[in-house]
């Protein structure tokens, strides 16, 4: 073979000159996340300016920034979705840049257009990659364009009640409504015989409505209990996109993550490839840029996969994906916000063992899995190492309160496989304590050690079907 195409053709021929990164950026989030992404920018040398609510004068990230700013009262609504005074703060602390972590603003095509007019960074995709994974419909249109697989169905703009019972009849029961501008499940009706059609479209489109402002509906085969795998990838604002191998998420509880595994379990790399160049192909039909996550499920039976959506934002689950790749992305996402060149290539991005990232909610068991609230009275983490890292907001004498979303930690476990890193998840859970609310460590321990988890019979159905065994 001619030695020249043996040498790996580089995608840059000619060296770009590394912008310098940012000097301050502003972390328009709470909790966890802003805490590490304040990790990665201290790594960096870059100052970090919190934002906090009255009910967060005193959290961890607040104290872990350079400077902090209130930006009002508890309710999300009245501080951390507050455009105007979050970008206020940029201005008077000198932020060249805003990073909006997950949740809250990280998916607002508003606030990403604002930004670009007020000349600040936004540390995530362009607004208009937001809006077209934000519909549904859209987005399957895209990406049948793109030749990525899609769930059978009808997506477009018909929306007359007896064209669409027509396509289901088409597809074949059992079906599902889905509300286009739906997530996580919600104005979603699994429609088992033709008579429901009609009733179930109605209660779907009320709730769209009450929930999206749009009562615009989908219809596709519904595929019982999926796996739901989905993609991380990343682009950069010079053409170039990657995939960072996968995550099995379907492990949940009311559409509510519980604990996550990278890579997915039961995969050949032949379709661990498949998968990876599929979500590339989803993120360059867009022109993606910065980190993304292509969601698919999976049928269980002939592990065929089709896109359901695309998460437009860095993820919770993040961190079992840089555990695999030894990657930083938050580090990778403020290169690129800077203007940079991927970090690394596709052939540069080697999985290397196991991980699982098992989620700490504080809720009660005894009270159908409800969030709980409570002081924090005592609280002893599992000792940090380079096969357990403890990702939290929130430390012993905390007040976790009512107004924002349960999850007080994330323990992210690496094994050199899967039965290594179970062992290590579970070492790492008997030696975590948490006193003054309820959790649901204990849950995790039983789930942890459940037989069908061990052999990695995971799918979408799981806790339902084992809830009995845990509890
Ligand atoms: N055609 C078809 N068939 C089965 C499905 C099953 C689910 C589903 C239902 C229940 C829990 C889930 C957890 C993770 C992923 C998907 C699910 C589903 N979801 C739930 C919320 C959103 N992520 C998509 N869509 C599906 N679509
Ligand atoms: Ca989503």
């Amino acid at each position: 073979v001619n030695p020249i195409s043996r040498t790996p053709f580089r995608w840059y021929t000619t060296e770009i000159e590394r912008k310098p990164l940012f000097d301050k950026i502003l972390i328009a989030n709470r909790g966890e996340i802003a805490c590490r992404i304040m990790k990665t920018a201290k790594k960096l040398g870059i100052k970090t300016v919190a934002v906090f609510s009255d009910a967060d004068r005193n959290a961890l990230h607040v104290k872990m920034a350079d400077e902090a700013y209130n930006i009002g009262p508890a309710p999300s609504a009245e501080s951390y979705l507050k455009v105007d005074k979050i970008i206020e703060i940029a201005r008077k602390s000198g932020a060249q840049a805003i990073h909006p972590g997950y949740g809250f603003l990280s998916e607002n095509p508003g606030f990403a257009d604002r930004l670009a007019q007020e000349k600040i960074t936004f540390i995530g995709p362009p607004a208009s990659a937001m809006t077209s994974m934000g519909s549904k419909s859209e987005s399957k249109f895209i990406m049948e364009a793109a030749k990525v697989p899609v769930v059978p169905g009808y997506h477009g703009d018909n929306q007359d009640v007896a064209f669409l019972k027509a396509e289901a009849d088409k597809i074949g029961y059992p079906v599902l409504i889905k509300a286009i501008k739906g997530g996580g499940g919600k104005g979603m009706r699994i429609v088992e015989t033709p008579e429901d059609f009609e009733i179930m479209l109605e209660s779907s489109r009320r709730e769209a409505m009450k929930s999206f402002s749009d009562d615009k509906v989908l219809i596709e085969k519904y595929l019982v209990t999926p796996r739901h795998v989905e993609v991380q990838v990343f682009a950069d604002t010079l053409g170039n996109a990657v995939y960072l191998f996968e995550r099995d998420c379907s492990v949940q509880r009311r559409h509510q993550k519980i604990l996550e595994e990278a890579p997915a379990p039961g995969l050949s790399e032949e379709l661990r490839r498949e998968l990876g160049e599929k979500a590339v192909a989803a993120a360059k039909a867009v022109n993606y840029v910065g980190a993304g996550t292509v969601e698919f499920i999976m049928d269980n039976t002939d592990q065929k996969f089709y896109f359901m959506e695309m998460n437009t934002r860095l993820q919770v689950e993040h961190p079992i994906t840089e555990m695999i790749t030894n990657t930083d992305l938050v580090q990778w996402q403020l290169e690129i916000a800077a203007g940079n060149r991927l970090p690394k290539l596709q052939e540069d991005l080697k999985k290397d063992g196991w991980a699982f990232e098992a989620r700490i909610y504080a809720e009660n068991p005894a009270n159908n899995f409800l969030p709980d609230v409570g002081p924090l009275l005592h609280v002893k983490t599992p000792d940090a190492s380079e096969s357990v890292r403890l990702e939290t907001g929130f430390v012993q004498g905390d007040e976790i309160s009512v107004h924002y979303d349960p999850m007080i930690a994330k323990l992210v476990v690496h094994g050199e496989n899967r039965t290594a890193a179970l062992r290590i998840l579970r070492k790492a859970l008997s030696e975590y304590e948490v006193v003054g609310l309820n959790t649901n460590i204990e849950f995790l321990k039983t789930l942890a050690a459940h037989p069908a988890f061990i052999a990695g019979d995971v799918e979408t159905g799981f806790i339902k079907k084992y809830e009995s065994d845990m509890f």
